[in-house]
Parts: C-alpha cells; structure tokens; sequence
C-alpha cells in the first residue's frame, strides 16, 4: 500500500518533537496555581495525546483523586494555555533524525501536513522554533477542525483539498489515534516506537510498518518506492 505514497501527514508531540518536559511544566505550573499536588514527567507521558484539556482533565483528575468537574476544568483550561505558552519550546527537543529525513521527503517531492491534536495556537510556534515549518503545505491542530484524531476529518480533509487517492497519503505517528484516524480514513500509517502512546505498545493498534526511529520511515518508503 505504500508505494504510491506522494503525501505525509505527520503527527507532532512524540514523533517529530519531544515536548512533554514543557507540558510537564505547564502542567505543574497550573496544578501549583490550584494549589494541587504536582505530578511527574513521566506520569505526563501517558496522559499526552488527545489534547490539551484531555491533558489537563487527567492530570486534575488524578491530582484530586477523583474525576474533575466541567467547570473546574473550564478554569483550569486558561491558567494552562498561558502557562504553556511560556514554557512552550523551552525543554522541547526534535527527535534524532528529523530534519535530515524532513529534508530528504522534501528533495523526494513529498508534499507533507501536520495533523497534531495540539491546540494550533502552539502548533506553529513551536515548528518555527525548531526551524522545520517550512516543510509543511498545511498545519491541523486539534482545534483546527470539527473534530480531532482518532476522528479521520483532519486526514479525509487532506485528501479532499491535495485531491489525493486513499493510496496516496501515509499517516506517521506514534500513537494509537494516529493509526485509528489512519485506518478510518482508509490510508496507511506507519506508528514510531519512541513516542508516548499511553506507555502501550505501538505494534497493537496494527500500522502498516513500526518504526523505532524518523530516519526509519525513509528506509521504510524507498524500500517500497
Ligand atoms: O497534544 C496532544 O495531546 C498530542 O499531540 P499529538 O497529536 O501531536 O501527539
Ligand atoms: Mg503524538
């Protein structure tokens, strides 16, 4: 399926960037304005993935020992967004590999998208920091759409305006609703082993290849090419 691969849409946290030391921070700094406990990195890891406020909603739900309520999360929410604008790229660090490998799908013709379900205000920022923004034709946050990953819509939205056939667009990412929303949307993913996916293994959720590092993904696709 994937040797007719012309597009890449690429998730964010946790395949093309580190960024859990800076939502750790955030995330700590907000629970420290609630006057809650504060939580650890690695607890972090595994509540990444399906945005901020489901971030934020774990992380109050388990700093208070029971399930958060509504509002309080609605408060929450704004001390979050501010506090994570400041750390944003501070601890943040692209994985090995990337911009050598971003480099490369580019002198291949590789048209390439984010489709992260970080909120997009960060989104942006954060790849011109690391200097890799001009790689992608087109940034999806989280809130960028009606609906996020695992929802295929942000991906269904790229075939629809690349005017791509199914065959054409690969999903990479490191979690399962990376590979959910890919095998919704009808395309092939390929899942990477180094990001958080909830401490699971990326292998259960079914990609069409696991890769254990960026670099993999081009010996993947020319492989095949
Ligand atoms: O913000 C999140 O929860 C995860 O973002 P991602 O979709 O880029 O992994
Ligand atoms: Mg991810």
């Amino acid at each position: 399926m994937v040797n007719r691969i012309r597009a890449i849409a690429f998730d964010l946290d946790g395949t093309l960037i580190d960024s859990v030391p800076d939502l750790a921070a955030a995330t700590n700094d907000t629970l420290r304005e609630l006057n809650l406990p504060q939580c650890t990195e690695a607890e972090v890891r595994t509540w990444v993935g399906n945005g901020a406020r489901v971030l934020m909603a774990r992380a109050l739900t388990h700093a208070l020992g029971r399930d958060v309520t509504g509002s309080m999360l609605d408060d929450a929410m704004p001390l979050f967004m501010r506090h994570y604008e400041r750390h944003l790229e501070c601890h943040s660090r692209l994985y090995d590999g990337v911009i050598e490998t971003l480099n490369e799908l580019s002198a291949m013709g590789i048209r390439m998208a984010i489709v992260t379900n970080k909120p997009h205000r960060f989104t942006l920022p954060l790849l011109r920091a690391f200097g890799i923004d001009g790689h992608f034709e087109l940034v999806l946050g989280g809130d960028s759409l009606e609906r996020m990953k695992p929802d295929p819509l942000p991906l269904t939205h790229i075939l629809d305006s690349w005017q791509l056939g199914h065959e054409e667009l690969l999903m990479v990412g490191d979690s399962r609703n990376d590979i959910l929303a890919a095998k919704a949307a009808g395309i092939a993913s390929f899942g990477l082993t180094y990001g958080y996916n909830y401490g699971e293994d990326i292998g259960l959720s079914g990609p069409d290849a696991v890769c254990n590092t960026f670099a993999d993904i081009l010996t993947r696709l020319t492989a095949t090419h």
